[in-house]
């Protein structure tokens, strides 16, 4: 096989999954967006993934500046040189990531050092399979890192909060299903996919569940039971009034794909894995003797264009209050900000995400943070030939992962402003309260959108904790987010999870007996 037209192959497969969503994604988020009424606030978190969608698109950059673990499937011919194929990802990996189109994000276990290339010890995950058709057959999910933490694994027979109990049936495995949606809340950047697994050991019962995520949206389930079973959770997950990014709203799931295998007498699992809205996985053929790409895969149909609605435009039709604040921010102001109001930020802004935490809860900080804002982000980065930082893509983190350290941080350093998604827990609430802080919801995974804000790179501290983690001196102009936590002890979270959890209960009774 042509080894270089092969890893060119490779590279092009992954710079389109993470710069361009597939089109059976893009109708289902269109479908969404339809669905929501104007002016609210799903209405505008989904105004802007589809512009940042169309931004990726534009700027050939990362929809998401998470890479998340870059799975590769590929099924080859026997006799074709796998070992070969694998050079060439490694190859075409490196590549992308020096290009900016991959946040370097495999990150060492035990000491928390960045490999730098996104190569090392189970990075990337490649998966190969013989098949006897002629071509190779090569796919892609970059699933995130925020979405993959609310994977959930069921043990039936079990006692759901809100759901009751799931017993080993399909009733059962309906329950737990419905009980996933719940408690991912926003947190994996809803509206989501899922794929779900019933049966197998613990890891082949994630194995399946994932490989339900190179399925097509719109597919149809060969097997009856649980062609019902998907259609039931579609029609009523989004009932539950979660939303995009948890925010509340018609539209929570885009998607359910459900897959069996047989299962040991004693073990009965269920197992769901949950994708983002940023649902970047791909595929193509590959020639065997040229190395060269035939076909691509989810891409069938018409273009799905969003019109660009102009961010200005958004806010006429809003109903929200907009607030612009200019950095450094006084207490004065924070105490006026309540939930639902629009911030606007003008000024510096510093990330940090979960080294930085750490670090700060032990350290002195390396820039004066007094009344200043900090950004859970780990953007993806890069340095020209004069030594210049740009940000090539700097969408929110999940916060809730700083819940230990965020409040006694705000205290220590003054801090007035977090901005992050997914929000975060009593300990910050109870904390903004005190001190008169904030927390702001920026929307996950528009990560072009939020780059499009940000004006200059003033510097950089903590290099050492790799570039996704290090504390970024971000300039920015118009940095939009919605108040979801004030100062008066009110959170959006808190509620969107209280009203979830009992319409949760209104699925208790059997429906598949
Ligand atoms: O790692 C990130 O930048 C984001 C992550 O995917 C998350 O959703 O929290
Ligand atoms: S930030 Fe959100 S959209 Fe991006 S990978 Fe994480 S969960 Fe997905």
């Amino acid at each position: 096989m042509n080894h270089e037209q092969l890893q060119q192959s490779m590279y092009k497969l992954i710079v389109e999954t993470s710069t361009n969503l597939p089109k059976d994604v893009r109708r289902a988020v269109k479908a969404a967006k339809e669905r929501e009424n104007a002016g609210t606030r799903a209405a505008m978190s989904l105004d802007t993934i589809t512009t940042n969608i169309k931004m990726a698109d534009d700027h050939i950059s990362p929809i998401c500046q998470d890479t998340g673990m870059p799975t590769f499937k590929i099924k080859t011919p026997v006799g074709v040189n796998q070992i070969q194929i694998q050079k060439a990802i490694y190859a075409a990996m490196e590549q992308a990531t020096k290009d900016g189109k991959l946040r370097p994000n495999s990150v060492d276990s035990l000491d928390g050092s960045n490999s730098g290339n996104n190569l090392g010890p189970g990075t990337p995950v490649i998966k190969f399979e013989q098949w006897e058709e002629d071509y190779i057959d090569a796919r892609l999910i970059l699933k995130g890192g925020g979405c993959e933490n609310k994977n959930i694994q069921y043990s039936l027979p079990c006692e759901l909060e809100g759901i009751g109990k799931a017993g080993r049936d399909l009733d059962g495995i309906r329950k737990c299903i419905m009980h996933s949606v719940y408690q991912a809340q926003g947190q994996g950047c809803s509206a989501g996919f899922i794929g779900v697994g019933i049966g197998g050991d613990r890891s082949s019962g994630y194995d399946l569940a994932k490989a339900q995520l190179f399925r097509g949206v719109d597919d149809v389930n060969e097997n009856e039971d649980l062609r019902k079973l998907e259609e039931y959770v579609m029609a009523h997950a989004n009932e539950l009034g979660i939303g995009t990014m948890g925010f509340g709203g018609e539209t929570t799931l885009l998607g359910c794909k459900v897959g069996v295998m047989n299962r040991l007498p004693a073990s009965f699992f269920v197992s769901v894995a949950y994708n983002c809205w940023a649902y970047r996985r791909l595929g193509v053929s590959v020639n065997t003797e040229t190395g060269e790409i035939n076909e691509w895969y989810y891409q069938d149909g018409e273009d799905v264009s969003f019109d660009t609605v102009q961010k200005e435009e958004q806010e006429v039709k809003s109903e929200s209050r907009v607030v612009t604040l200019q950095a450094p921010i006084t207490e004065e102001q924070i105490r006026d900000l309540k939930v639902g109001d629009v911030v606007k930020i003008n000024g510096m802004m510093y990330t940090g995400r979960d080294a930085i935490h750490k670090y700060l809860s032990t350290n002195d900080s390396p820039v004066d943070l007094n009344g200043q804002v900090i950004y859970h982000c780990g953007p993806v980065m890069l340095k020209d030939a004069e030594g210049q930082w740009h940000v090539k893509a700097a969408g929110p983190t999940t916060s809730i992962r700083e819940e230990p350290y965020q409040g006694d941080i705000m205290k220590r350093f003054g801090i007035r402003a977090v901005i992050g998604k997914g929000g975060m827990g009593p300990k910050t609430l109870q904390a903004l309260g005190e001190h008169g802080g904030v927390y702001l919801n920026a929307i996950g995974g528009a990560a072009q959108y939020y780059a499009d804000c940000i004006k200059g790179v003033e510097g950089v501290d903590l290099m050492n904790f790799g570039i996704p983690e290090a504390m970024w001196h971000l300039r920015v102009e118009g940095f939009t987010a919605v108040v979801t936590m004030d100062s008066h002890g009110n959170s959006l979270h808190e509620e969107v999870n209280k009203s979830s959890l009992e319409k949760l209960a209104k699925f208790k009774e059997p429906v598949f007996v």
